[in-house]
C-alpha cells in the first residue's frame, strides 16, 4: 500500500504546470526542427523560425511559450493499492490547489484565462481553476498524472461527428481540416478518437494528444518495408493527406500543417461510428509523472541541445519599418499581401470582451475610454509582467473571433488597422476592403519573442477585464505580415491554394532532412 500525501500532490501538479509553461516537449521540438529544415514556403519557414526561437527563449527565460497559458486538463490513473493522507478536501480540490499555486508562482506568473458562469457573467476565476479532471482507477500502487495546459485557440477548433459505419474517416478529416482555418496555430498535432460513444470519442481524441510525437519513426518504419498496423497505416495516410492540403504554418501556405496524427479507438455500437478530432497548437504543453509515495515529483529540464540552431531576428532588408505614431490611412492602403512589416510606436490592444463592451457602449451612445482615431489595434490578452518586464508574453489571439465587430470598429471608432492571428472571414474582409484598411498577422506561438518588442505597456481602458483590458503598447520592430490588404486579398486564401497546387506536382517529395 502506497501513501500519497496531499501536499506532495499539490506541489507536483504546481511544479509540472510551471515546467510545461516554458518547456516544449523534446519530441515536439525535434519534429518542428525537421519541418523547419524541410519547409520551402518563405512565409511558413519564417513563422516556424519564430516559434523555434521563441521556444528556446522560453526554456532559458522560464517564461511562458504562449500568452494563452491554457486551461488545465488532468488525467489521473490511480492505483487501487493507494491510500491518501492529509487531504482536507477531495482529490479534485487538491489538484485545483496545485493549479492555483502553479499559475500564481511569483517568478513566472501565468495568465488567468478561465471564466466561470460561461453563458452569463463569464467572470475570470483569477487563478485558472478549476481544471478539467478525469480519474481512472487501475491496478497498482502508484498515481500516474498527466497534466496539459490546453490553449483556447486550438480547443475552439475541436470537431465531432457521428459517421455512418461505412463512412470514411479520411474523407471526413480532409473535408473538416480546411474549415478549421489557422486559429489552432499549425503546425501542431491532430488527435482523433474513433468509436465508443459521442463523449468517449472526444475524450479519446484529447487523450491521444498526450502521447509523444513519433511520426518520423513511423515514416522510417514504413520506408524500411516493415509492416504497419492498421492504425499506423491510417495515421500515415492522414499525415500525408493533411499536409498535402498546403495549409502550412500559421495557415500561410506551406509543406507542414501537422507534425503528427494520433488515433485512439474503442469498441462502438453496430449502428455508429463516432469520430472526434482535436488539434493541439504550436504551444503543445503536457507532462506525465508517476507518484510512488516517495514525495513530490519534479520533472528533469531538457538539455538546451534539444533546440536547433535557429535564431530569428528582424530582417531590416526584407521588412518595411512602420511608424505607428504617424501612420495614415493612405499608408495602410499601400501595404500588399504577404509583405512583412516591423511595427514601431504606440498601438492599442483589445480582444473579445473589450470588443463586446465597445459595441454595447457605442449602441448606447456612450464615450469610449480611448480614442481609436488613426490607431492600430492588437488582438491580445497578455501575461502579467514579472521582474522588470514591460509585459509578459503577448502573442496574438485569433482574429476571426473579432470578425463580427470589424465593420463597427472601422466605421465608428476611427481605427485604421488590426493585428491578430489566423484568417479573417468574409464579413471582416468585406469591411477591410470597404474602409481601405488592412489586417496584419503576428505569429501565434511566438508570444515571448513578441513581448520583447514591447517596451512599455499600460492599461488605458476597461481595467476590470484583466488580461482582456485595453492596453497601450509601445513597440520596437514588432514583426507582422500583411494578411489581408486594402483590396481584400487574403494571404490565408492565396497561400494554401498555391502550396496545395505545388505539393500536388510532387516537386517536394524527396527533400532530404539532415536534422534527423
Ligand atoms: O487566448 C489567447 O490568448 C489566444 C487563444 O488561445 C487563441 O489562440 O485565440
Amino acid at each position: 500500500m502506497t501513501t500519497i500525501k496531499q501536499a506532495d500532490l499539490i506541489e507536483s501538479v504546481a511544479a509540472a504546470l510551471q515546467y510545461i509553461s516554458y518547456y516544449h516537449p523534446a519530441d515536439y521540438i525535434a519534429h518542428l526542427a525537421r519541418a523547419y529544415e524541410r519547409e520551402q514556403s518563405p512565409a511558413a519557414k519564417d513563422a516556424i523560425a519564430q516559434i523555434l526561437t521563441n521556444s528556446k527563449m522560453s526554456a532559458t527565460g522560464h517564461r511562458p511559450i504562449c500568452q494563452d497559458t491554457g486551461i488545465v486538463n488532468v488525467f489521473l490513473k490511480v492505483g487501487m493499492d493507494v491510500r491518501w493522507e492529509g487531504f482536507t478536501g477531495s482529490l479534485d480540490d487538491a489538484i485545483n490547489e496545485g493549479v492555483r499555486q502553479g499559475y500564481n508562482h511569483p517568478d513566472n506568473t501565468l495568465r488567468a484565462s478561465v471564466v466561470a458562469d460561461p453563458q452569463f457573467d463569464r467572470k475570470n476565476t483569477k487563478d485558472n481553476t478549476p481544471a478539467v479532471i478525469f480519474t481512472e482507477i487501475v491496478p497498482g500502487n502508484t498515481v500516474e498524472v498527466t497534466v496539459a495546459a490546453k490553449g483556447g485557440g486550438s480547443e475552439n477548433k475541436s470537431k465531432m461527428v457521428m459517421l455512418n459505419p461505412g463512412d470514411s474517416v479520411v474523407d471526413w478529416v480532409l473535408k473538416t481540416v480546411p474549415t478549421m482555418g489557422a486559429g489552432w496555430c499549425p503546425p501542431g498535432m491532430l488527435g482523433i478518437g474513433i468509436g465508443g460513444t459521442a463523449e468517449k470519442a472526444v475524450l479519446m481524441a484529447k487523450e491521444s494528444l498526450m502521447d509523444d510525437l513519433d511520426m518520423y519513426e513511423l515514416q522510417a518504419k514504413s520506408a524500411s518495408g516493415e509492416a504497419l498496423t492498421k492504425v499506423e497505416a491510417l495515421r500515415l495516410e492522414l499525415f500525408e493527406k493533411v499536409n498535402a492540403l498546403g495549409i502550412g504554418a500559421q495557415g500561410l501556405g506551406g509543406l507542414t500543417t501537422v507534425l503528427d496524427i494520433k488515433i485512439k479507438m474503442y469498441p462502438t455500437h453496430a449502428a455508429s461510428k463516432p469520430v472526434a478530432m482535436i488539434p493541439n497548437c504550436a504551444a503543445t504543453r503536457h507532462a506525465h509523472f508517476v507518484m510512488d509515495g516517495s514525495g513530490p515529483v519534479y520533472l528533469t529540464p531538457p538539455s538546451l541541445d534539444t533546440w536547433p540552431d535557429v535564431d530569428w531576428k528582424p530582417d531590416y532588408v526584407k521588412s518595411k519599418k512602420v511608424d505607428l505614431n504617424t501612420l495614415t490611412k493612405e499608408e495602410v492602403a499601400s501595404w500588399t499581401p504577404g509583405q512583412t512589416l516591423l511595427l514601431n510606436g504606440k498601438m492599442l490592444t483589445g480582444r473579445d470582451a473589450a470588443h463586446k463592451r465597445i459595441a454595447d457602449m457605442l449602441a448606447k451612445g456612450e464615450k469610449l475610454p480611448v480614442d481609436f482615431t488613426n490607431r492600430v489595434i492588437y488582438y491580445v490578452g497578455p501575461v502579467d509582467p514579472v521582474k522588470g518586464e514591460a509585459v509578459g508574453p503577448a502573442g496574438p489571439t485569433t482574429a476571426t473571433r473579432m470578425d463580427g465587430f470589424t465593420e463597427m470598429m472601422l466605421a465608428q471608432t476611427g481605427l485604421i488597422s488590426m493585428v491578430g492571428k489566423a484568417e479573417r472571414g468574409p464579413v471582416a474582409i468585406a469591411a477591410i476592403k470597404k474602409h481601405q484598411s488592412a489586417y496584419l498577422m503576428a505569429v501565434g506561438g511566438a508570444a515571448y519573442l513578441v513581448s520583447k518588442a514591447i517596451k512599455h505597456a499600460e492599461v488605458v481602458g476597461f481595467a476590470d477585464l484583466g488580461m482582456e483590458a485595453i492596453y497601450e503598447f509601445d513597440v520596437v520592430d514588432m514583426p507582422v505580415t500583411v494578411a489581408v490588404d486594402s483590396g481584400g486579398t487574403s494571404a490565408h486564401i492565396t497561400g494554401p491554394a498555391l502550396w496545395q497546387e505545388r505539393i500536388a506536382t510532387g516537386e517536394f517529395k524527396n527533400i532530404a532532412v539532415t536534422n534527423a
